[in-house]
């Protein structure tokens, strides 16, 4: 069924700041304030950057998906902006006043534990697990598209690259790379552009690694990866590279101070035959269990 869209009036939406660029759009802080008394929410408008037609067909797709999605771990969506003379439309979600899960930690590492860790963590893998069950690829899984509602709750954003799994298929087969983020791609997406449940439970191991070593930028997965690579290497063959040390079983080295039992969950995720890693679901209970182990 078409949801009940909320239609925002874009002359009640009134520019902030830039929040930054996402994969082919801009997001804006805006408040609508259709009495324009400054009581009116605050809200993220995402837009599409140009006005290619390939673009919009994607961007369509992405509020698609984000309109059907209903999760505490998800960024909620709230309606969309039809701009002047239809020409291109708004994305209108909730505003998570912390940002992205990388500045949140550049600010606050000193005082996040390994306990608040392990709940974010269980958090992002609800919010995959959600999106498992509704038959959505993310591919794109990183803490760069995570956002910090409160100091005890992140959520899953940025549905750009978001596919649907058919029904009668394991996974979903992209026709052209893109601009691809390779060292969170399992390896069957690097050599087949292979995307599935399992693909985003490698990105997921990803993810652990980035909030375990706090989002250290000189420790990030691409860093890392390109130190062992070579710097000299160029970008096509920079896959060729990944792959085949993803094949001699390199992985990234576990960040300091780790907890065992992460680590475990890191190296169980980066398995290379997909049908090995684990299901969210199975994920889950790993972290249900290791939170209550964690003193502190
Ligand atoms: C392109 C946009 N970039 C940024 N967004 C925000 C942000 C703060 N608060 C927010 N509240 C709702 C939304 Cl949708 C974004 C923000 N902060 C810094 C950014 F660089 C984005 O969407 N990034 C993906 C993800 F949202 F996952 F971080």
């Amino acid at each position: 069924k078409k949801q009940q869209q909320d239609v925002f009036e874009e002359r009640y939406l009134r520019f902030i700041s830039i929040l930054g660029k996402g994969n082919f759009g801009s997001v804006e802080l805006c408040r609508y304030d259709p009495w324009g008394d400054n009581t009116g929410d605050l809200v993220a408008v995402k837009e599409l950057q140009s006005d290619k037609k390939a673009n919009m067909a994607d961007f369509q797709r992405e509020i698609q998906t984000i309109s059907s999605l209903h999760c505490d771990y998800i960024v909620k969506y709230k309606g969309i902006c039809y701009s002047a003379g239809r020409l291109s439309t708004k994305l209108v979600m909730e505003y998570l006043p912390f940002g992205s899960l990388i500045g949140y930690m550049e600010k606050h590492r000193q005082n996040v534990c390994t306990r608040r860790l392990l709940l974010f963590a269980s958090q992002i893998c609800k919010g995959m697990e959600y999106l498992q069950n509704m038959r959505y690829v993310h591919r794109d899984l990183a803490a760069r598209n995570i956002l910090v509602a409160s100091d005890t709750l992140v959520k899953i954003a940025d549905f750009g690259l978001t596919k649907i799994i058919p029904v009668d298929k394991e996974y979903y087969r992209v026709t052209q790379p893109g601009e691809s983020p390779i060292f969170w791609y399992a390896p069957e997406s690097i050599s087949e552009l292979k995307f599935s449940h399992k693909s985003d439970v490698w990105s997921f191991g990803i993810v652990l690694h980035e909030l375990f070593s706090y989002c250290d930028i000189s420790r990030n997965p691409k860093r890392l990866s390109i130190q062992k690579i070579g710097s000299y290497v160029q970008s096509p063959s920079m896959a060729i590279h990944l792959l085949n040390l993803l094949k001699d079983n390199w992985r990234l080295p576990m960040p300091s101070q780790c907890p065992p039992k992460v680590h475990s969950i890191m190296m169980q995720c980066w398995e290379f035959n997909s049908e090995d890693r684990p299901s969210f679901s199975s994920l889950q209970d790993m972290f249900e269990n290791s939170l209550l182990d964690e003193r502190e």
